[in-house]
Order: structure tokens, then sequence, then C-alpha cells
């Protein structure tokens, strides 16, 4: 059963790119559902419609950047495994794990739901994640749809834009939260 809405609009303008069904496929290098977030471009893969709602997959590409601020999804658990690059990443699960750490080429991070969590590209910097179905529309309803196959230029949302996919997305920005690092 899916956390979000199955007849997803921001899934329509990017119709056919994937099968939207459990069918194998392959795609080349910078195919995918792709969207600018601010600096950065996401890239989705897989979603719940091809995994009957089990997780998502995508790449995140940026560059140096400011700090995405902190926030925790209440369901949706993801994991960053650096393809390329380095980025920090804070999290605290408000028990006993607190830590900042910078992720290189080849490290791997798991966020569980519940965990507030936020991270920082360093310099270039590809990660691929992999979430809970249907999170991974948060990035088309947060951005732009694009054709770019390297981050290129800024797309802002507007506050209204950032709540409504937060909300819609289980994403809860808490941008006063302090990390314990
Ligand atoms: O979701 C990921 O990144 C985000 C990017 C944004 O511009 C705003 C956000 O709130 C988020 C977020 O974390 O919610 C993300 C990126 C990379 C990755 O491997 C993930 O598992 C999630």
């Amino acid at each position: 059963m899916s956390l979000f809405p199955t007849d997803d609009p921001d899934k329509v303008p990017f119709a056919g790119i994937l099968p939207a069904a459990p069918r194998p496929f392959v795609l080349g290098n910078g195919e995918g559902e792709k969207s600018l977030v601010f600096d950065q471009l996401f890239t989705i893969l897989l979603t719940g419609d091809e995994t009957e709602d089990q997780y998502g997959a995508f790449t995140m590409q940026g560059r140096k950047g400011d700090r995405i601020p902190a926030h925790l999804h209440k369901a949706a658990h993801e994991i960053f495994y650096v393809v390329d690059g380095e980025i920090s990443v804070w999290m605290d699960d408000a028990a006993d794990h607190h830590s900042k750490t910078t992720l290189v080429t080849g490290d791997f991070a798991y966020v569980p739901a519940g965990t507030v969590h936020a991270f920082q590209i360093h310099n270039s910097t590809k990660v691929f994640g992999v979430g809970t179905a249907g999170f991974e529309r948060f990035f088309h309803a947060m951005g732009q749809q694009t054709d770019l196959t390297e981050p290129q230029g800024v797309y802002v949302p507007s506050f209204e834009v950032m709540r409504a996919a937060g909300e819609k997305y289980d994403t809860v920005f808490m941008p006063e939260f302090q990390f314990r690092d």
C-alpha cells in the first residue's frame, strides 16, 4: 500500500519515461524523470509504480552549495550512496544517535524515518538514493521539469510550493533545528 496518492498529478508531465508497471527496463546514463530543485538535478530512475509501492530510486547531482535545511520524514526511509564526490550528512534521531559525517565516493548513509537530517554538497557530487515508494515524487513537486544531464542554473520553489510538497510527501521542514554535531 502506498503512503502517497496513486493518482498523483505530479507524475503526469513525466508520463511515458518509465513503464509505470513492474516490467523489466533499462535506462541510459542521464535518462529518467528529471527535475531541477534549487541547484540540484534529480533524476528518478524507478518509482512506486514499477515496484508495486515498495521503493523508488533516483540520483541527485549537485555542486558545492548551502546546507539543505533540517527536516524529517515521518514514514519514509532513505539512503545516500555517493557515486562520486563529497557530501556532509547530519542525522539526529532524538535518541542516542547524532552525527555529522562527510561522505566521499563509495560511502553510504541510511536515514530511517523519523530522523532529523540535512546535507551539504562540497564539490561536484552524484548521489544514488533509494526511498520508500512514492517519496521520489517530492522532487517533481518541489522542482521544475528539465532535460538537463548536468546540474545547471537554479530553480527556487516558492514557500507555498515547498510547504505543499512537504505536506504531500511526508517532509517536515525544521529550519530552526540545532544539530548536536
Ligand atoms: O530528499 C533528498 O534531498 C532533498 C533535496 C532538497 O532540495 C530538499 C529536501 O527536503 C530533500 C530531502 O532530503 O527531503 C535526498 C537526496 C539524496 C538522497 O540520496 C536521498 O535519499 C534524499
